[in-house]
């Protein structure tokens, strides 16, 4: 059952059609590391261009504040997807004023345009009525083809759809009918792996997810919160201090519903955060305060990889460790391809999403086995909970 449109009940021959991609892919030293979030919305692109539409792509990337910053602008971008289509792609500097008006009025019937990063203008993340308006100006119609930016109600992801006449993308549609598909109905036991850098906006879904999986799986960056929580001294580590009580709320529930948590025992623990600095594996109650957690060490892995083993399903976002950077993979690696083994042995469905997520995957060369990967990590995570999403709900009003 389809709850909202798609570009199947869409006339785009010469409409200016706003289309909302999420191009929040990881980078280093300015190159795009994993393309697969570019990848994902060809489709769309390309389908609205050949119907004769002027595809204007609305985009953020990073967490510029509401504040232009040279450093997190997607101009490095448009040249990327441009070789991927095949096609011109144009750039505007500036996401809403005269600069896009001026281009966007220029453009003729299949032209393809990136605007500049939306999160330069505060009236993104408030979904402010002006901002929003300001957008709306530059389309004819509204096209959502982010299911990765759905949990935010932000201007481009949500406030649009009460302008526009509002389409779902290619991408959002696959994405949904995939996740329904993969996890409408999960067999138990269920497990959960999160790990990654985003705390505080990921730390609130733990407190559900306790109740849905039968085995949460804490690592990366998160895990130190929970450390700290315990009253473990974390060093220098990536560790947000102020959650102690959230962390250990959802530890409570996790006792209250029957989830077993599953914190790292012990830590690769390093003085730098680069590539092949001098390490140690520690236990987690030995972690030197100048030193920072940088992965979850073996024995961490091994529980997890025990876990895998008795689970019939695995969603996964977060890696388990600063897996850009050697050897501080080896967590992450290491729990991919346990995970890619048992999916090819048929003994699990494996969905893993999440920008950073799907750039370990591939590093791992898995995911290709694993069942479903999703662009989405904090908006898989929430709809998994069954928590409404702000951009797909509008598309349904
Ligand atoms: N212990 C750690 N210390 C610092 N950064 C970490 C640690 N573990 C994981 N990370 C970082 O987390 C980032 C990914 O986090 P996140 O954005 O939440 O994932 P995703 O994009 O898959 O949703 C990666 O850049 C990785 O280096
Ligand atoms: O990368 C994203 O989410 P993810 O890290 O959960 O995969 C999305 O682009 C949302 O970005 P945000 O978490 O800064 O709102």
């Amino acid at each position: 059952m389809t709850l909202f449109k798609t570009l199947d009940d869409a006339a785009l021959q010469g409409k200016r059609v706003l289309v909302r991609v999420d191009l929040n892919v990881p980078m280093k030293d300015g190159k795009v590391t994993d393309a697969t979030r570019i990848e994902r919305i060809l489709p769309t692109v390309r389908e609205i261009s050949e119907k004769g539409g002027r595809v204007v792509l609305l985009a953020h990337f990073g967490r510029p504040k509401g504040k232009a910053d040279p450093s997190q602008s997607l101009a490095p971008i448009a040249p990327i997807l441009s070789e991927k289509l095949g096609r011109p792609v144009g750039f505007a500097e500036d996401c809403v004023g005269p600069v896009a008006e001026g281009i966007v009025a220029n453009m003729t019937d299949g032209d393809v345009l990136l605007l500049e990063n939306t999160r330069f203008h505060a009236g993104e993340e408030g979904n402010d009525e002006t901002f929003v308006s300001q957008l709306a100006s530059l389309g004819d119609v509204y096209v959502n083809d982010a299911f990765s930016a759905a949990h935010r109600a932000h201007a481009s992801t949500e406030g649009l759809a009460h302008h526009l006449p509002s389409y779902a993308g290619r991408t959002m549609q696959a994405e949904l009918e995939a996740l329904e598909k993969g996890l409408g109905h999960p067999e138990k036991p269920v497990i959960a792996i999160v790990g990654g850098a985003k705390v505080s906006t990921k730390i609130d879904l733990l407190q559900n997810l306790v109740t849905k999986v039968d085995c949460l799986v804490i690592g990366g960056g998160m895990a130190n919160t929970f450390l700290a929580a315990q009253g473990k001294d974390v060093g220098k580590s990536l560790c947000e201090h102020d959650l102690a009580e959230t962390a250990k709320a959802i530890l409570a529930a996790a006792a209250t519903s029957g989830c077993t948590i599953l914190l790292p025992v012990d830590a690769v623990v390093a003085r730098e955060f680069k590539a092949n600095a001098a390490n140690e594996t520690v236990p987690v109650d030995r972690v030197p305060s100048d030193a920072m957690i940088l992965d979850v060490g073996p024995a961490s892995v091994g529980a997890i990889a025990e876990w895998i083993d008795k689970s019939k399903t695995l969603v996964w976002n977060g890696p388990l460790g600063a897996f850009e950077i050697e050897p501080f993979d080896r967590a992450t690696m290491a729990a991919a391809r346990h995970a890619a083994a048992r999916t090819d042995a048929h003994q699990l469905v494996s969905v893993a999403g999440g920008g950073d997520t799907v750039a370990a995957l591939n590093q791992a060369s898995v995911s290709e086995r694993f069942s479903y990967v999703s662009t989405a990590g904090g908006a898989f995570l929430e709809w998994m909970e069954g928590k409404p999403l702000p951009g797909v709900d509008a598309l349904k009003a």
